[in-house]
């Protein structure tokens, strides 16, 4: 996305005002027993902020909810979550909404909208409101009257009139309570061009030039900012938003995604918006990554299938391709694939002129139940195409693939998990960043490293090395006695490594000891010249100690 400035301003983030103190306007036994709670909550509240609390930004969104979930509040809600910012709802409708359109509206009653935001506003002071459809003009009065009651940061507001499939949400009724109560309250307004249209009584807006007009216009309305979207110009011209702030124009380019999946994409970047205003960012900076974010979502989903209706609903998350295809490890780790572990070395594969995905594929073939790329050497561009490829192979035969060290390329190929040593990224902050799904590993020399892997939100740990080994420098040898230390104290799953073969698993696998699961090997598979031949050699000494163990 290309924005352009046609004049710079420096919008300082709008000032946190305190709202007001929740007044007594309660008159039912219930009320006044959710009174004395609410006014226990803010003693018990005011005590902890004097300890360290986290400032979360929070956007309470006034709008319709959408059954379908494309759009409206749960679009705001998902768009929210994505952004990082807790979102709180008042809904103002119920429709019944797919992706052919809506079947039906039931309009929330104006009392029963004024006690939500009640509730929220006078409890969880949002930062930032942002609304959405609000079909009757009673609601628009009760909105605003209760900004004026518990007045917050910043106003968004999305002039919700049309659904995507073009069935209305509000009226024109609704036109004159926008213009003449909610926009002079707003802090950025952002019609499309229908929108800004039905707002102006109907112009025609066809170009950039209309939508200048159309935006200082509504400015006159009050809006400190009017956003004028025009992903509805012809199809043949950029996608081009243009925002006003009384002054200024500034335009935001965007290149057209085709894609039917653009139900919902109003709510969302007007979520988006209010997402970054609550974070504390300016106008300008809040449309132009919200604009980023629904770009790259719209880009993402442009190929999912949800619903058999002409639009369909993006994808906030980024995550449910994954699901396609059979691409995601949808189960739990399972601590028996710790079996047979290859762990992959270029400098080996190199040696015997083969590539890593070749290397890989006659491993699994072997028996290998987990497969571990360790690429010192590699290059990070080399290292995630190869990283790819494997991961490719790994999931055609249900096996997972893991990366050595490095969190990005593992992250960024999106492969099941990573291994990572004592010097390396610590597990938990490995864990943050790959999320709860993945697996981590953790080698360990010590009882106190197990402890501390656990603690940190492991899966498994690596143990050696157990045998001396040349396949990794200067690393000390800590014996069966040193691994079986390790496995008794563990609370997690444990692999032995280091010096690990064909004539020595029996030995380590029949100490018996309980977490035990399995040995990682490097060079007796991969520094030999038919991987899948010692592979499947190996797997037959396992299988047998592991029968005579029971
Ligand atoms: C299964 C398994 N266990 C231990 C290691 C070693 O990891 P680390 O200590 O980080 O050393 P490097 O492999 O990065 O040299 C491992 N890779 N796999
Ligand atoms: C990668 C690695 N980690 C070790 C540890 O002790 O944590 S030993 C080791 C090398 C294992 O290679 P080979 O199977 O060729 O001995
Ligand atoms: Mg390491």
């Amino acid at each position: 996305m290309g924005f352009q400035s046609h004049h710079h301003h420096n919008f300082s983030a709008p000032r946190l005002q305190s709202n007001c103190l929740l007044k007594s306007g309660f008159s039912s036994t219930k009320k006044i027993h959710q009174f004395n709670q609410s006014r226990a909550l803010k003693v018990k509240s005011a005590m902890r902020q004097q300890e360290d609390e986290v400032r979360i930004p929070h956007v309470l969104t006034v709008a319709g909810s959408d059954s379908g979930a494309g759009a409206g509040i749960q679009a705001d809600l998902k768009a929210c979550a994505a952004r990082g910012v807790y979102c709180s709802t008042v809904i103002t409708a119920v429709t019944a909404q797919n992706t052919v359109g809506v079947q039906g509206v039931n309009v929330v009653p104006e009392d029963f909208v004024s006690e939500q935001l009640r509730s929220v506003l006078s409890d969880m002071r949002p930062d930032v409101v942002k609304t959405g459809m609000l079909p009757t003009t009673g609601i628009v009065k009760v909105i605003c009257q209760s900004l004026e009651e518990f007045p917050v940061r910043a106003l968004v507001v999305d002039p919700v009139m049309v659904s995507t499939s073009g069935d209305t949400l509000a009226g024109p009724s609704i036109l004159a309570s926008f213009r003449e109560e909610l926009l002079p309250m707003a802090d950025i307004v952002t019609p499309n061009l229908k929108e800004a249209s039905a707002l102006l009584g109907g112009v025609p807006l066809e170009s950039l030039a209309d939508m200048r007009s159309a935006a200082k216009s509504i400015h006159d309305f009050g809006p400190k900012h009017v956003l004028v979207k025009g992903g509805d110009l012809p199809a043949s011209l950029d996608a081009v938003d243009i925002l006003y702030d009384g002054k200024d124009f500034f335009e935001f380019h965007c290149s057209r995604i085709i894609t039917p999946n653009t139900h919902g994409t109003g709510c969302s970047l007007a979520s988006s918006i209010a997402a970054e205003l609550a974070k504390g960012s300016s106008v300008v900076s809040a449309v132009k990554v919200a604009k980023r974010y629904i770009e790259s979502a719209l880009d993402y989903s442009k190929d999912i299938f949800i619903g058999n209706g002409r639009q369909g609903p993006l994808d906030h998350h980024l995550k449910l391709k994954n699901y396609a295809h059979g691409l995601c490890r949808q189960r739990l780790f399972d601590p028996g694939n710790l079996f047979l572990y290859a762990v992959t070395d270029s400098r080996m594969n190199q040696k015997w002129s083969r590539s890593i995905t070749d290397a890989v594929k006659a491993a699994i073939e072997g028996g290998a139940t987990i497969v571990q790329l360790r690429e010192k050497e590699a290059d990070t561009l080399d290292f995630l195409e190869s990283a790819k490829a494997c991961l490719k192979i790994c999931r055609q035969h249900g096996v997972p693939l893991l990366i050595n060290d490095r969190i990005d390329v593992a992250l960024a190929c999106d492969a099941d998990g990573v291994h990572v040593g004592q010097s390396d990224m610590p597990a938990r902050v490995a864990r943050v960043l790959l999320g709860p799904d993945k697996i981590i590993g953790v080698s360990c020399k010590t009882p106190e490293q197990a402890q501390q892997a656990w603690v940190d939100g492991a899966d498994y740990i690596g143990c050696g090395g157990v045998y001396p080994t040349s396949t990794k420098e200067n690393n000390l040898t800590i014996g069966l006695d040193g691994l079986e230390a390790v496995c008794l104290a563990s609370k997690l799953p444990v692999v032995a490594i280091g010096g690990i073969g064909i004539s020595n698993a029996h030995s380590v696998m029949e100490l018996q000891v309980p977490n035990l699961k399995g040995v990682a090997v490097v060079s007796a598979l991969f520094d030999r010249e038919s991987v899948l031949t010692e592979t499947q050699k190996l797997h037959k000494v396992l299988l047998k100690s592991s029968t005579e163990v029971r």
